[in-house]
This record gives structure tokens, sequence and C-alpha cells, in this order.
């Protein structure tokens, strides 16, 4: 699955590339995302035209294993992409909140999303008010697995041109179930945007017609 999204990653980054001379990704965080990722970055890609904004993050300190940033930053890092971080550190988390939301393009070639088994996406919780935000582009949540979020919101994940999802691990089967049903009684049941395309293992996606 990894090598796969990373392979069709690295198509739509060409296309933008060759289209238009840039190249602007939302990527995730959580843990599914680095072995996709890691193999993005061996690639030959005009790297200094890519701007990677994260759909969300932890509020914790700089360099925190729990921070999306830190995984992003080791495995992006050395290859020379904009690297947009969210404003997690600012006293004043709301203010950080808007300057990210006015730095959002206006559209995004790609918006990588996950899926946690409870149905959550970026850090869109269940039940946590964020996911009716509506009028603000980036938001906070939480606290969710002990940590408060920062979060792109719904109509800032609808400016993909395209969403990605990615998503791994048996405990996943259900929500993703409900995702492929459109079931908006998820929170990633919710996500609108272009083009929706999901890779998911063989863990995630259950057996096949053969039962292989
Ligand atoms: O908390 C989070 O979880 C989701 C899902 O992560 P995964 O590793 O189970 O796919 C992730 O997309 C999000 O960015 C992250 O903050």
């Amino acid at each position: 699955m990894a090598e796969a999204a990373a392979s069709w990653l690295a198509e739509r980054i060409r296309a933008a590339l060759a289209a238009r001379g840039c190249c602007r990704l939302a990527l995730s965080g959580g843990r599914t995302p680095w072995a996709m990722l890691a193999r993005l970055a061996a690639l030959d890609l005009a790297w200094e035209q890519v701007e990677v904004f994260q759909v969300d993050e932890r509020i914790a300190p700089y360099g925190s294993e729990t921070r999306n940033l830190t995984r992003l930053e080791a495995i992006l890092g050395r290859v020379g992409v904009r690297l947009r971080a969210m404003g997690v550190e600012s006293p004043d988390l709301a203010a950080a909140c808007g300057r990210y939301a006015r730095d959002l393009p206006a559209r995004f070639d790609v918006v990588h999303l996950g899926l946690g088994a409870d149905g959550h996406t970026a850090s869109l919780v269940p039940g946590d008010p964020v996911v009716e935000e509506c009028e603000q582009l980036v938001a906070l949540s939480g606290p969710y697995q002990g940590e408060r979020r920062m979060t792109l919101t719904r109509p800032a994940l609808a400016r993909g041109e395209t969403i990605l999802w990615l998503v791994s691990g048996e405990e996943k089967r259900p929500a993703l179930a409900r995702l492929l049903a459109g079931d908006q009684g998820i929170p990633a049941g919710l996500v609108r945007g272009g083009e929706q395309l999901v890779l998911a293992d063989r863990a995630a996606a259950g057996p096949g017609p053969s039962g292989g």
C-alpha cells in the first residue's frame, strides 16, 4: 500500500509541477503515512517547488514524539520541501489557527487523510464540536488521546482537488466500510472534496471475493 500510494502521489506531484510549476499538499500524521512518505522522499522530484501543509497537529512542544511535524521533518525535511508547520507552540492558539488559515492555498493538489478505528479523520473527532465547524478553516479540538489538537476543518479539507485516503490495519475495517458507504455518522464520512481515492491494506480491506 505504501509503495502504491507513493507512486500515485509522485505522479500527482509531477503533473502539478508540469502544469503550474508548483504543488501543494496537505499531509496527515498518525502512524500510517510514514512508510509512504519515506518511499516518496527517495524519489527524484523538484521538491523545492512542493509546499506541504499539515492536516492536523498535537498541541505539544517542538520536537515532541507525538507531534506529526516531528516525523514530517525527519522524512521530508532533508529533501527540501517547503514545510508549513501549524503554530501549536503559540501562547494564543486561536490566533495561530487564524494565521494558518490565512496562509492556506485556495486549492490543494492532494489532501492526504487517515482513518481512525472510531471514524475520526484529521483531528475531527467523533462528538467534538469541531466536526460541525464550517466557518473557520483551522480550529482546535480535543483533548483526544491525551492531547489537544489543531486541525484543518471540513471546508479546508474540501479544498483538495483529490483526497487520498490511506487506511491500514484490521481494527479499521468497520470504519472503512462506513467510509466507503458514505456514512455521515462518522467524521470521515462528512469529508467532501474532488476525486476521492481510498487505498487500504489487506488487513483493513478484509478478504476479497475469493476469501484470499
Ligand atoms: O490522530 C490521528 O489519526 C489519524 C489516523 O491515523 P492512522 O495512523 O491510524 O492512519 C491521522 O490521519 C491524523 O493525522 C492523526 O493526527
